[in-house]
């Protein structure tokens, strides 16, 4: 099977490398490879490499510069999208695309299921709920799976955030009314793979899917979580965990608003793939150990 990945470089696609190899020829992609702000480019590159299978890790995933630069987010996480599903539905293969828990307004009591009711509360939100339903509309197979607070040990992301600030200031004030999952680029990249056989062998349907690990934190918890192993790793820092303090978002003003409940049920893909997914801090012990244990010392 010939399988087109794009955005091969960024936290998922990178590790989509790996897990797509055993289910074919994988074309991977970067943004010097194709530029997704190029639609008609794009377009006419799924006709020359005609893909069985489309898997795009590629995004506009900077939240806060989103909202002063909502064309280029729009084009990227909307009108390329839009290219793909209808090439995916013109050719009747699949497309597997992610989004991502701040397509919701985090309003819900409990953690949001597949199909309720999306109010993004900024631009990147917006821009990768059009994303969602361009799928949905040019009715192409494909999965789609709604993810939250990536990390891995390439890339940008939180636990590397934390890393650098903690070895240069003595006290972090970091928000404490937001509620999610944090969940691995490894984690996700394994269960796209499992998923696409799943979808191949009828076990589960086109559709969305919550795929998180389990269990819940705060960016404050996460944060002190981070420091904690790294300090018990023998990693030398300026602060230790008690010098985190929990703030509100009100008091971390920011330009996009975030949702404070970004719980996501993955009961819908656990059950249908039979899977049980990990606590977060399962994936996240590891990353912060390759990132602060050197194999050398
Ligand atoms: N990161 C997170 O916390 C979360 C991510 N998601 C979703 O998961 C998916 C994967 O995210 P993640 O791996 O973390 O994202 P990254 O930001 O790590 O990677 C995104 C990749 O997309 C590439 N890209 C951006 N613009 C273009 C363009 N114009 N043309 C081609 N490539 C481009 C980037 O290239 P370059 O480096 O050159 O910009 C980068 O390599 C995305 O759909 C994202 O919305 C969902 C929830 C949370
Ligand atoms: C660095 C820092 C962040 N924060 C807060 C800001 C924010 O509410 C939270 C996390 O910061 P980030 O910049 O990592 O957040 P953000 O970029 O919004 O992360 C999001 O990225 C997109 C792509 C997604 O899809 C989401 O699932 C989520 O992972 O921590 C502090 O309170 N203090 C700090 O010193
Ligand atoms: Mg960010």
């Amino acid at each position: 099977m010939k399988i087109l990945l794009f955005g091969k470089d960024g936290q998922v696609g990178r590790e989509l490398r790996r897990t797509l190899l055993p289910l074919g020829e994988v074309f991977a992609l970067n943004r010097q490879d194709a530029d997704l702000q190029n639609l008609t480019g794009l377009d006419r590159l799924l006709q020359t490499v005609k893909p069985e299978l489309i898997v795009n890790a590629a995004a506009y995933t900077a939240v806060d510069k989103a909202e002063t630069d909502s064309a280029t987010a729009f084009r990227i996480n909307a009108e390329a999208v839009e290219v793909m599903a209808g090439h995916a539905f013109r050719q009747k293969i699949l497309l597997v695309h992610y989004s991502t828990d701040y397509v919701f307004d985090g309003q819900k009591p409990g953690a949001f299921v597949e199909t309720d009711a999306t109010r993004p509360l900024g631009v990147y939100g917006l821009s990768k709920r059009k994303g969602e339903e361009a799928i949905e509309q040019s009715r192409c197979n494909a999965l789609i799976f709604r993810t939250s607070w990536v990390f891995s040990a390439h890339g940008g992301n939180f636990i590397k955030t934390i890393l650098r600030l903690a070895k240069e200031k003595n006290r972090l004030n970091i928000v404490a009314d937001q509620f999610g999952a944090p969940t691995s680029a490894e984690l996700i990249a394994d269960v796209t793979a499992l998923a696409i056989a799943g979808y191949r062998s009828g076990r589960i349907g086109s559709g969305i899917y919550h795929l998180t690990a389990n269990g819940e934190a705060n960016w404050h918890r996460f944060a002190r979580h981070i420091v904690d192993r790294a300090l018990a790793n023998g990693l030398p820092l300026h602060l230790d965990a008690s010098q985190i303090n929990a703030i509100t978002a009100e008091d971390y003003p920011a330009p996009a608003r975030r949702p404070k409940n970004s719980r996501l049920d993955t009961s819908l893909l656990s059950s249908g793939l039979g899977l049980q997914l990990p606590d977060w801090t399962v994936h996240a012990n590891r990353t912060i150990d390759q990132l602060t244990l050197s194999p050398f010392s």
